[in-house]
């Protein structure tokens, strides 16, 4: 369900509802206590002008003082409220999104790039600083408005018909640009993260950037998103604009319509010297009330827009994890395929068309097929990433739909192509948070001859490696990814080209343990090496068992 900007700014809020109580009636004690400045100047200006310096003078003062310490009180509660908010928001961003990625429905990813959207956490931060402006200086204002019209109308019952034709005006302008800024900012925001993503694109493949250099198309293309960025942020400024002409002529008529009011009041002595004073104060509380709900108008866009981009993400639909059915854990698993078609959404090619095929428990496969018949597909169709469009994967007799998600992926063992390391230390990379007995590790990583390389780190098993494993051979990328998936005892083996960097008399040994009858675990592997074909009992041609 795709939701608008104010009601994600709602939901965000519902969720703070007793805080945001408790700050409200802050504001609206503020907006009264900040009227014993006008009301206490009153009666100082009263007493005056009696012409002596009483007691009754030094506790007008006293009164006024007062007030001013309690708003000011008041206001740090309030700061400690948001800053609580503030935090709160930060932390469940970043578990939200911790939360989510593994999750996301794989197929809702097909178009975008996963690490791009991560961008839209720093907007976080932007709801992070939007919050006091809108929770404390926002409801601030508005109160002092409220109360300070009200206060007026005590002095003249004219007040308030003028008090209903501002808040007509306010309502008018909202009516009339709201929308607009709101859907000028998204389009600003869009450029936004094209830029970050660009940039980022650049930082990635910088070596071929510094190579191919001679035509500048890192420039010319940072060239047009920031065309494009400038243009939408003109247009949401010429609304901001637009508001805050509109605004300027509100606060004049405001100060004209007040003042004038007033000094009619005075001349009809309808109000007194020191009352016209006080009116004169409160009228300059609500100009500057005023003037703050402007400011907050540009932050309120931020915020939503904001809302917005993290929405994206957790719109995402995630992966069900419904199914009853348990894993048989005891053997390897046995894969059958029965008429599977595959067409990605939006797209009306079948990548892979009508396929069947059998593999049984603790066999051991290779998968064949020519570039683009739909090996990798294939094998992430089975891993359960995704699902066939048509016919059946059954996995031990049983359709792959019933087993419950994250037993699936416990029983599995998949090695794709792509590098899977992360940032951090070697351990984590192979155990991922699993509690095992050192014996058990040191066994997996003497076998792929892992423990060679790790006496050669300062730290061993727990050296940090960089993202992707940056400064490490390939070889050893493969290994830790492999002792990964071994360490994890799966049923079934699902690998593509998973030993390419590793050498020959390395990966023959490998090879012939994951063969053999030893190995409690279906395998089929994609690979161009023969000795796999070598090794394996059966090959399945793709292009023989597809249409
Ligand atoms: N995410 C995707 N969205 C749309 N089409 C895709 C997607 N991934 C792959 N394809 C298409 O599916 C077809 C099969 O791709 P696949 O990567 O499985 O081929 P392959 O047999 O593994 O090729 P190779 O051996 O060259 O890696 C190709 O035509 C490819 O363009």
């Amino acid at each position: 369900m795709i939701l608008q900007p104010t009601k994600r700014l709602w939901n965000l809020l519902k969720k703070y509802n007793s805080v945001l109580k408790q700050i409200y009636l802050y504001a609206f004690f503020i907006g009264i206590i900040n009227l014993t400045l006008p009301v206490g100047i009153q009666a100082i200006i009263n007493s005056l002008q009696t012409g002596e310096l009483t007691s009754t003078w030094i506790v007008l003062v006293g009164f006024v003082l007062v007030g001013m310490a309690l708003t000011g009180i008041l206001q740090i509660f309030q700061l400690r409220l948001v800053e609580n908010i503030q935090q709160d928001i930060f932390a469940r961003s970043a578990f939200e999104f911790a939360f989510r990625f593994p999750r996301i429905a794989f197929l809702q990813l097909d178009k975008v790039h996963a690490p791009e959207l991560v961008n839209r956490f720093f907007d976080t931060l932007t709801i992070q600083k939007g919050l006091p402006k809108i929770l404390i200086d926002f409801s601030m204002a508005i109160f002092q408005i409220f109360f300070g019209l009200i206060l007026l109308t005590i002095y003249s019952s004219y007040f308030i018909i003028l008090g209903f034709i501002l808040a007509v005006i306010i309502w008018i302008i909202y009516k009339i640009t709201g929308r607009k800024g709101l859907d000028t900012s998204l389009q600003e925001s869009k450029y936004k993260y094209k830029i970050a993503h660009w940039l980022e694109e650049i930082a990635r493949t910088n070596a071929t950037f510094k190579i191919f250099n001679k035509n500048k198309l890192h420039l010319d293309k940072t060239d047009d998103i920031v065309s494009s960025y400038l243009e939408c942020r003109q247009s949401h400024f010429r609304v901001l604009l637009q508001q805050f002409w509109l605004f300027i002529g509100f606060k004049l008529t405001v100060a004209a319509s007040l003042l004038i009011l007033g000094g009619i009041l005075v001349f009809q002595e309808k109000i007194n010297l020191g009352q016209f004073v006080a009116a004169e104060i409160i009228i300059i509380l609500i100009i500057n009330s005023v003037e703050k709900v402007i400011r907050v108008i540009e932050t309120i866009y931020d915020v939503l827009t904001a809302l917005e981009k993290i929405g994206y993400v957790s719109d995402l639909k995630l992966d069900e994890n419904k199914g009853t059915s348990t894993i048989n854990n005891s053997t390897g698993l046995s894969v059958k395929a029965r008429n599977i078609s595959l067409s990605f959404p939006g797209e009306d090619i079948k990548v892979l068309n009508n396929i069947s095929f059998d593999i049984a428990a603790n066999e051991k496969v290779v998968l064949y097929g020519t570039s683009g018949s739909g090996k990798t597909i294939l094998t992430k169709l089975i891993s359960g990433l995704f699902n066939a469009t048509e016919g059946e994967l059954l996995i031990d007799n049983v359709p792959i739909s019933h087993y419950k998600r994250d037993d699936y992926f416990s029983s599995i063992g998949v090695g794709l192509p792509t590098n899977q390391l992360f940032e951090g230390s070697i351990r984590d990379n192979i155990l991922m948070g699993q509690n095992l007995p050192d014996e058990a590790l040191d066994k997996t990583l003497r076998f792929l001859h892992l423990d060679e390389f790790l006496r050669r780190q300062s730290y061993g098993i727990d050296s940090i490696i960089d993202s992707g494993g940056r400064r490490l051979p390939r070889g050893v990328i493969q290994k830790i990814q492999i002792a990964r998936i071994l360490i994890h005892k799966p049923r079934l083996l699902l690998l593509e080209e998973p030993l390419q960097f590793i050498e020959e008399d390395e990966k023959i040994r490998i090879i012939d343990y994951l063969t053999s009858k030893e190995f409690n675990c279906t395998v089929l592997v994609v690979s161009d090496f023969n000795y796999w074909k070598e090794k394996c009992e059966r090959i399945i041609d793709l292009n023989q068992i597809g249409q």
